[in-house]
Formats: structure tokens, C-alpha cells, sequence
């Protein structure tokens, strides 16, 4: 996205509907000079509709030396690092192969060099979120300044090279020194960020405080690992009512692959769209902008679909096609990591691990899309409000944009985008029905920042079964309530409690207040 100033600049170098000027004319340093000035990159111009490469980037006519032919036939070396630390006789083949490559080549692939793929992944979509930031946003970056930890700039020999290459790029000085989280964008920081929560009363007291991330791994096999989680589940559940799940079992592909799905989704053709937009909750499938539309007092940023999925599997033709096979394939995988999470929250609560499951929690399932487009003035708007979720259980998807945030010890705590990792919060329904020693395990009030950049994604699958009129009652847990620790809430079905959600919209107000004692 370019501002107008950024286009009238860029006129002078858009070979479109100016003339390309004779070779006397032609003042190569000006154009490199208003080039620059845009601090817009090759994007930049891209992003202004440009359809001819403009002087110049035009490469001379020998661009090619006559003698080298392009044969497809020689393949770079790929080799692979497998057992490099532990077998002795791998090792010694892998350093000729090495050898070899280096002295034919200078140039090999490695494969089983130890990055996940996910990472791998993660960071290619990195550099992209970094480039298809507003301009405005990304601008703040563009320096010839190489003492800086991080540079975006486009040709950094744009001023010394006799031509321009068609690519903008950004550096980053990773080590011998690491990066404070500050001196890299938000947007590809990722891993070296820490937690940073402002205090409201003061812009320049800062706290850095760490969001609960819980590794699954070794949850089947391992009890010792096990009862180490249950409690590390239990501690997150009290104190933040929110956590982050690693090693939780679902593949990174599939969860890549549903954000596209949700992306599809919502990027169809708006006729296309347009057909399942509906405010009819007994719909299995309805897109629409914010479901309280006509009851709150403000609109949120964003737009929604929302799919049930459990108990009753919907019809193929009752989804969408753009993002079907991938939601079933998903939320097949989120009720499997919901089993566990049941498991584990009843464990943590010290009741057996089916309790929660024998209550029917893990039946239900519904998968809300969301879709938060770039927003021109975020600082006006939000792109969902504060509440808590009216379910027992949400293992939300998000992707690397950042925005959410969770009401922590009354301070808003972003929710760090983590490679992998799922966020699982405490729903109403639990808080209201575990009634774990005077509401323990809460169901946190948490929101979503609008942002200039975007759109962001994400899928948020809901454990609750308000699609299906069952006449169960939830309350407190019996086994749960004494003398000193008597019920809180009164005893409510899922319908009545979704219906009282749903009407009240997102007002900043719980709706369990409605159903104390
Ligand atoms: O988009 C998100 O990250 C959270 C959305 C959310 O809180 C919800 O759907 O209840
Ligand atoms: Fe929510």
C-alpha cells in the first residue's frame, strides 16, 4: 500500500505512461535518488501498479555471457546429516560428501540438519509478514545504516551497482550479540520475544512477565512427565485461565493448512460468500460480521464464520467448499488434543481423568473463523471486545500477526504468536461448573487489538454442545462442594446459557454473574 505522496514520487520512475528518456537525458542518479526516498522498495512500485520494469532495473544486453548454457541435467549435491553425531562411519562418508560438494560446487543442500520443518515454515512466512507490512509501518526500517542490528532497505548498493536488482531485502545481526526484542519488527521477532505488558497508570513502566506455554510431549508414556503437566495445568488454569499447548499431536501442515483455509474462506468472491451469510444459529454453517451486531454498543473489526462440527458431524454439502475437507481434518485432530486437555484440567481439579469427558465437555464442538482485516485506525477500534468464552473449553489458532490479549492481574498481556503452539483458555462453562475451590480455574477475560497490519487469522474451536437441545444440567461438581466451599452458580443447561450469552452480545460484562447463587 503506497500514500499519495509515496505515488507521486514514484511517478517519476514509472515507465508506464512516462516516457523512457534517451539515453542523454536520462538522470539515472535522480531516479535511484527518488527511488530511495520512497523507502517503499521494489514492492513499493509494484504495489502502484506499475506493468513495465522501469530503466532502471534493466539489466545491459549481455546480461547473459554467451558462453554458459543453462543444463538441467547437473543437480546441486544435496547431503544428508542424518546420524553425523552418533555414527563414526556416516560421519566420514557425510565430510567427503561435504569435501566433494565444496570443491565442485561451493554449493550444496543440507537436509536432517535439525530445524523442524515448522520452523522452517514459520520463518519464510516471517520475512513475508515483514514485506507485506504497510508501507507506513515498514518505512520506520529503511536505512543504509549497517550498524543497525536490523535494516530493510531495497538494493543496498543501489547508489555503486551500474544496475538495480528487482528485490528489497532486510538484515538482521543475530550473534555474536543477540538482538534485544526491540530492535527487531514485531511482526518476524517471534522467538526472542519476550512478554511485555504496560502498566495503564504509567506508558514507561514496563513489566516482562511470561505467558504459560505447557510441552505435551511425553503425556501418554511418561506418568512422571504427565503429573508434571497436570500441574503446570493446574497453576496456568488458576492463575491466567489461559495457556499455550506444544507437542500437542496436531502437525504443523494442518495447522498451516487451516489458516489458508480460513484465509479462502473469507478472500472468496463476496457473491460467493454472500450465501452463507446468515444470523441463523441453527444453521450449521453462517458467516456473518459480528453476531451481536444489533446489540452492542460497538462494532468490532472483524468478520466470522462459525461451523458445528460436534457432536452432530455436519453434512459435506453444509460446508463451504473453499476450506471444507481441511476444518473436518482439524477439528478431527482438536477433539483428540480436547480428550487430553479434559483429562488432564480433571486431573488438575483431582477428580479422575474422564470426569470432565463423563460430563459430556468434550462432545461439542464449534469452529468460529475469524478474520481481521488491516485496519486504517486501530488505535479507534477493536477487533473483538473484551469477554470470556461461553463454552467449557477453547484451543484456539492463531497466526504470527499478534493482537490477542488476556486480562491478567489487571494489566492486558499480549498472547505471544508461538510457532506450533495452540492457546487453550477456560471457558464460562467450567469456571461455572468445576467450581473448583471458589471459582479456581477461571475463565479469563481476554481481547483482540485491531492492527494496521493484516488480515489476521484465526480458528477458535469451542468444546460445547449448545447445537443439540439436551435438558442436562450443569452446575457445581458434587464432588466438589462442602459446607465450606458451597455452590456458586445455579444449575443451567447449555442452550439457556448460550441463549443469555448470545443475547447479550460481547458488553464487557460476564455472563456468569446472571447465574450466581
Ligand atoms: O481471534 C482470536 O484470537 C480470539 C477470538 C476469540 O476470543 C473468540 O472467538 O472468542
Ligand atoms: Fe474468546
Amino acid at each position: 500500500m503506497c500514500n499519495l505522496n509515496t505515488k507521486k514520487k514514484m511517478e517519476v520512475i514509472n515507465t508506464n505512461e512516462v516516457q523512457v528518456p534517451s539515453e542523454a537525458k536520462y538522470d539515472r542518479k535522480a531516479e535511484l535518488q527518488a527511488f530511495d526516498e520512497t523507502k517503499a522498495g521494489v514492492k513499493g512500485l509494484v504495489d502502484t501498479g506499475i506493468t513495465k520494469v522501469p530503466k532502471l532495473f534493466v539489466q545491459p544486453s549481455n546480461i547473459e555471457d554467451s558462453t554458459i548454457h543453462s543444463n538441467k541435467n547437473f543437480k546441486v549435491p544435496i547431503i544428508d546429516l542424518d546420524g553425523i553425531k552418533e555414527d563414526p562411519i556416516k560421519r566420514k562418508n557425510i565430510v567427503q560428501e561435504v569435501g566433494q560438494a565444496s570443491e565442485t560446487w561451493g554449493f550444496f543442500q543440507v537436509i536432517n540438519h535439525g530445524i523442524p520443518s515448522h520452523v522452517l515454515e514459520e520463518m519464510k512466512d516471517g520475512v513475508i509478514s515483514f514485506f507485506e507490512q504497510d508501507t507506513e509501518e515498514k518505512k520506520q526500517w529503511y536505512t543504509r545504516d549497517l550498524t543497525k542490528v536490523f535494516t530493510f532497505n531495497s538494493n543496498f548498493d543501489l547508489f555503486g551497482a551500474p544496475v538495480t536488482n528487482w528485490r528489497d531485502t532486510f538484515t538482521a545481526t543475530t550473534a555474536p550479540i543477540p538482538p534485544k526484542p526491540e530492535e527487531l519488527p514485531s511482526v518476524c521477532r517471534m522467538f526472542v520475544q519476550p512478554l511485555k505488558i504496560e502498566d495503564p497508570r504509567s506508558r514507561n513502566n514496563k513489566k516482562f512477565i511470561k505467558f504459560p506455554i505447557i510441552d505435551l510431549d511425553g503425556i501418554m508414556e511418561d506418568p512422571i512427565k504427565r503429573k508434571n503437566i497436570v500441574q503446570e495445568v493446574g497453576h496456568a488454569s488458576e492463575s491466567w485461565g489461559f495457556f499455550q499447548v506444544i507437542n500437542h499431536g496436531i502437525p504443523s501442515h494442518v495447522m498451516d493448512a487451516m489458516k489458508d483455509g480460513v484465509a479462502s474462506f473469507f478472500e472468496q468472491d463476496t457473491e460467493v460468500k454472500k450465501q452463507w451469510y446468515t444470523r441463523d444459529l441453527t444453521k450449521e454453517f453462517t458467516f456473518n460480521s459480528n453476531f451481536d451486531l444489533f446489540r452492542t454498543p460497538v462494532t468490532n473489526w472483524r468478520d466470522t464464520f462459525r461451523a458445528t462440527i460436534a457432536p452432530i458431524p455436519p453434512k459435506p454439502e453444509q460446508l463451504p467448499s473453499v476450506c471444507r475437507d481441511i476444518l473436518l481434518e482439524y477439528t478431527n485432530q482438536v477433539m483428540n488434543v480436547g480428550d487430553t486437555l479434559f483429562e488432564l484440567v480433571s486431573e488438575a481439579i483431582g477428580l479422575e481423568p474422564n470426569h470432565l469427558k463423563d460430563m459430556g465437555c468434550a462432545e461439542g464442538l464449534l469452529a468460529i473463523g475469524q478474520y481481521y482485516p488491516a485496519c486504517p485506525q486501530p488505535e479507534l477500534t477493536l477487533g473483538t471486545s473484551k469477554h470470556a468464552d461461553n463454552d467449557f473449553l477453547t484451543v484456539l489458532l492463531q497466526d504470527n500477526i499478534g493482537g490477542l490479549q488476556v486480562l491478567h492481574q489487571n494489566h492486558w498481556v499480549d498472547v505471544p504468536p508461538t510457532p506450533g503452539a495452540l492457546v487453550v483458555n477456560i471457558g464460562d462453562l467450567l469456571q461455572a461448573s468445576s467450581l473448583i475451590t471458589n471459582d479456581k480455574f477461571k475463565s479469563v477475560d481476554h481481547r483482540v487489538l485491531a492492527n494496521k497490519v493484516g488480515p489476521r487469522i484465526s480458528l477458535a474451536c469451542f468444546f460445547m454442545t449448545n447445537c443439540v437441545t439436551t435438558h442436562r444440567l450443569y452446575g457445581p461438581i458434587k464432588e466438589l462442594i462442602s459446607e465450606q466451599n458451597p455452590p456458586k452458580y445455579r444449575e443451567t443447561t447449555i442452550k439457556e446459557f448460550t441463549t443469555y450469552f448470545n443475547n447479550k452480545g460481547l458488553d464487557g460484562t460476564s455472563a456468569l454473574l446472571h447465574f450466581r447463587l
